[in-house]
């Protein structure tokens, strides 16, 4: 029997007023995979999680999460944990307090002092949430989120204002949350996250989901880049090259061989090339790319 995909995006639209900031949105989210939707300020993403979280109702179209609607919260809140970019805690219960309601409402179980521990907060387990710092509350919700090991959890924007001990902490903890099979929905600013990361990416803008696929199936599209600087009075190689500033650029699909031959090139010329990089394409290029209009 085919297993169904965790969270299913149909035709989704949302309009704020007669703005449209979702605009006929489809995608899906297998078990155990990790999806993370990029893009640029304004473009849809949280929008988009508001309708899988079920806080926000779909202008038109839908979305399922294991099959329900998301607003079905006695059969979805038990399996999702939901980091959202914005939460409210009560800020006179303590961090121990607040993981702990927050946490048994969820409907799931777990230690309190193993979820203080992978969030990094056992050091402020008795400290009031008013008197957290803006990483601490991050860390926070995130406790809350991934608190009884939920199958699939949301995660909005999670490593903004994190220190990079915190951010370390925290993928270490989606990692074993993977490990155990659960299904992770990201979105995020730092694509690097991202792209070391998630499965499949999807990049929204102004509304539309524009590229999805893999981080390979994303970037094949673009040239990888070789840079360097030759001395003065040198004659240039015989590749194909680019004056960028006071050194050369060589746009390529096939970086290896291009790269032997700038090398070879060099080795018999005695040329030393300088500030040589040889750089496969970023995710932040197939961004900028489908970002510019
Ligand atoms: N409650 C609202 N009322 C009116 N417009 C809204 C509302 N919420 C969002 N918008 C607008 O809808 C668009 C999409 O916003 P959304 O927050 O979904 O984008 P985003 O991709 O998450 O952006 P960011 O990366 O900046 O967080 C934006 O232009 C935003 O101004």
């Amino acid at each position: 029997m085919a297993i169904s995909p965790v969270v299913v995006v149909d035709d989704l639209s949302v309009t704020y007023d007669d703005f449209p900031a979702v605009k006929s949105l489809s995608l899906q989210v297998e078990r155990g995979e990790f999806y993370a939707l990029l893009g640029t300020n304004g473009a849809g993403k949280t929008s988009t999680l508001e309708v899988m979280e079920g806080h926000r109702q779909p202008s038109s179209g839908s979305v399922r999460i294991f099959g329900e609607s998301p607003t079905n919260r006695r059969e979805v809140r038990p399996r999702t944990g939901i980091m959202l970019q914005e939460s409210g805690f009560s800020p006179d219960l303590s961090v121990r307090e607040s993981v702990g309601l927050i946490g048994s409402l969820s409907g799931r179980r777990d230690d309190v002092a193993r979820v203080l521990d992978i969030s990094g907060l056992a050091h402020r387990a008795a400290t009031r949430v008013s008197q957290l710092s803006g990483g601490e509350k991050r860390r926070l919700d995130f406790a809350t989120a991934v608190y009884g090991g939920p199958e699939l959890v949301i995660l909005d924007e999670p490593t903004t204002g994190l220190d990079i001990q915190s951010r370390d902490a925290l993928w270490d903890a989606v990692d074993r949350l993977r490990d155990r099979g659960s299904t992770i929905v990201l979105t995020t600013h730092y694509l690097e996250e991202a792209q070391q990361r998630a499965d499949r990416i999807g990049i929204m803008h102004q509304g539309t989901l524009r590229e999805e696929g893999t981080v390979a199936e994303l970037t094949q599209a673009l040239p990888s880049v070789i840079s360097f600087s030759l001395p003065p009075g040198i004659p240039e190689p015989p590749i194909d090259t680019v004056r960028v500033g006071g050194g050369f650029h060589v746009e390529t699909f096939a970086l290896q061989k291009d790269l032997y031959l700038l090398l070879a090139w060099a080795e018999d010329a005695g040329v030393e090339l300088q500030d040589l990089q040889a750089a496969p394409t970023r995710l932040d290029d197939v961004f900028r790319v489908i970002s510019h209009d």
